[in-house]
């Protein structure tokens, strides 16, 4: 279960600061998927990052599983995976070496980091080049090799930012299934996403973010509901054409943290 309480974040730039989170709250329960959705900017990589304990909340705090993030870093690293195109990948090594790398960092005993790949490797459809050079593979190849690195530990908490980036409709259908298997393991789960269809059929509650803040929460049909639109596309045009404060400036004088 994951727990985000109030969490902030200001980042400093030039003179001016900027509110990239502005204290968020939401709950994802166990066997739950929930899309963290908001337009370029709206703070959900921010808001990953800091639950995973990858960047100092200027205040608030996480809880994943039992765990604060401010007090047991290291026990949430190994309860989150984190799925993230942005991440790179050893070039110069195998896709096996660099999950066995990830297993063992993790502290995976080695049978069972075995059994994990040869699991993942079916999953994700990467035995064919599980030992060729990570140089030589193509964007949607190493994407699939990055989604079994984040789940190598078998992690009971996923964060997932953009998770099918670079994927084409079968590799998208993978990680669709993927992320079905996730819930139904009792997973708590967390997508952000652009792809609004995707999100709809994916994700069982929402949190809309807008200029760092949630402005809408709820299942497809409560968003419905307070909205009076019909498909999560529209309800999303909705909140951007809703007149919110734009993302709050702050003068350095002014600036607190903790
Ligand atoms: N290291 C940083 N220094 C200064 N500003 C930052 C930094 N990282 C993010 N920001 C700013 O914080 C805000 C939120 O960024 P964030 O990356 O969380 O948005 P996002 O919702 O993930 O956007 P996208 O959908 O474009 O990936 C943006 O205004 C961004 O410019």
């Amino acid at each position: 279960m994951i727990l985000v309480k109030e969490l902030t974040r200001i980042f400093e730039a030039g003179t001016q600061d900027v509110l990239a989170v502005d204290h968020i709250s939401f709950e994802v329960q166990q066997g739950e998927v929930y899309g963290l959705l908001g337009p370029n900017g709206a703070g959900k990589t921010t808001t990953l990052r800091m639950i995973l304990g990858l960047l100092k909340p200027t205040s608030g705090d996480a809880e994943v599983e039992g765990f604060l993030v401010s007090s047991h870093p290291d026990e949430i690293k190994r309860r989150v995976g984190l799925v993230s195109t942005s991440a790179g990948l050893y070039q110069w090594l195998t896709p096996r070496e660099i999950l066995s790398f990830f297993a063992d960092v993790y502290g995976v005993p080695r049978v069972q980091a075995e059994d994990q790949i040869e699991k993942l490797s079916r999953l994700f459809e990467i035995s064919p080049f599980l030992d060729r050079r990570s140089a030589t593979l193509s964007t949607g190849q190493k994407q699939r090799i990055n989604l079994a690195r984040s789940l190598i530990h078998d992690p009971p908490v996923m964060l997932m930012d953009e998770p099918t980036r670079g994927l084409d409709v079968v590799g998208s259908k993978v990680i669709f299934d993927y992320i079905d298997l996730l819930r139904d393991e009792g997973k708590a789960v967390i997508v952000c996403t652009h792809r609004l269809d995707e999100a709809e059929q994916l994700c069982d509650r929402f949190g809309l973010l807008h200029n760092g803040k949630i402005c809408y929460e709820g299942t497809l049909a409560e968003l419905q509901q307070c909205t009076s639109c019909q498909t999560l596309t529209q309800i999303f045009l909705q909140l951007l054409d809703a007149p919110v404060e734009p993302a709050e400036s702050i003068p350095i004088a002014q600036r607190e943290f903790i």
